[in-house]
């Protein structure tokens, strides 16, 4: 691709594996995860997440997705337990979602797709930082929340009602006190598997864990993350949706559940 990777007809996922050869790697993300043909793993440990909200910083609209990013200079925002070994940082969330409520999320379940899924991006501090960490292949542990049309969350009002402020590429703003625990459902049974980050550079770092329960989101909410912009001001406006992976082959990987 001689121009920046996207979700276009010229720039998108059938196109990523031009500049990104992993793209057809052994473990690329994200998925289809068909419960059936999965074993309950009576090893996997419960998640244990322990959020600072103060540590959130603020929110971007980085022209693939908006995310909201945490201070991670310290251990008081981490991922422990589930799958993982150590201690992994919360870095950021952010969320994939589509045009129509029929579409958006990245991993499907039996194949279907949510309209919909947030991922909340931690790195092993193993690693100095999230750059060294985020090309390991044990550097990163992403929880994936599907949302799903229901009433509406009002979990999610804050974030939503900062993108009026981040319509366009690169525009930023402060984000502060936000408990991004509070996005979580009741259950956190999962379902994990090893997998990649699901835009480029697609690295195979990501131990992925998947929450069974989704979120409620109303149709209004999803209006609102479509009304932003992949594009910057002064150019041609086009709405930030679609903004999901297909789903990958899994070449012989074993996905685990953390309930019966
Ligand atoms: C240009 O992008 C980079 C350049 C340099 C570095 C070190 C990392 C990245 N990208 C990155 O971390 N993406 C990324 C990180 C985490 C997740 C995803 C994408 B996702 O699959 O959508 O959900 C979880
Ligand atoms: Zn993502």
């Amino acid at each position: 691709m001689s121009h920046a990777w996207g979700y276009g007809p010229t720039n998108g996922p059938d196109k990523w594996g031009e500049d990104c050869p992993i793209a057809n790697g052994p473990r690329q993300s994200p998925i289809n995860i068909l419960p059936k043909e999965i074993n309950f793993d009576p090893t996997l440990k419960p998640l244990k997440i322990k959020y600072d909200p103060s540590n959130a910083k603020g929110i971007l609209n980085n022209g693939h997705s908006f995310q909201v990013d945490y201070e991670d200079d310290t251990d008081s925002s981490t991922l422990t337990g589930g799958p993982i070994s150590g201690t992994y940082r919360l870095k950021q969330f952010h969320f994939h979602w589509g045009a129509s409520d029929d579409r958006g999320s990245e991993h499907t379940v039996n194949g279907i797709k949510f309209p919909s899924e947030l991922h909340l991006v931690h790195w092993n501090t193993k690693y100095p930082s999230f750059g060294e960490a985020a090309s390991q292949p044990d550097g990163l542990a992403v929880v994936g929340v599907f949302l799903k049309i229901g009433s509406a969350n009002p979990r999610l009002q804050k974030v939503l009602d900062a993108l009026d402020a981040i319509k366009t590429k690169g525009k930023q703003t402060t984000f502060s006190n936000f408990d991004s625990k509070t996005l979580l459902p009741g259950s956190l049974d999962y379902w994990t598997y090893d997998g990649s980050l699901t835009t480029p550079p697609l690295f195979e770092s990501v131990t992925w864990i998947v929450l069974k329960e989704p979120i409620s989101v109303s149709p209004a909410q999803m209006a609102k993350f479509r009304g932003l912009l992949f594009t910057g001001d002064g150019e041609a406006p086009c709405c930030m949706v679609d903004n999901y992976r297909p789903c990958q082959a899994l070449k012989g990987r074993r996905v685990r559940a953390s309930f019966k």
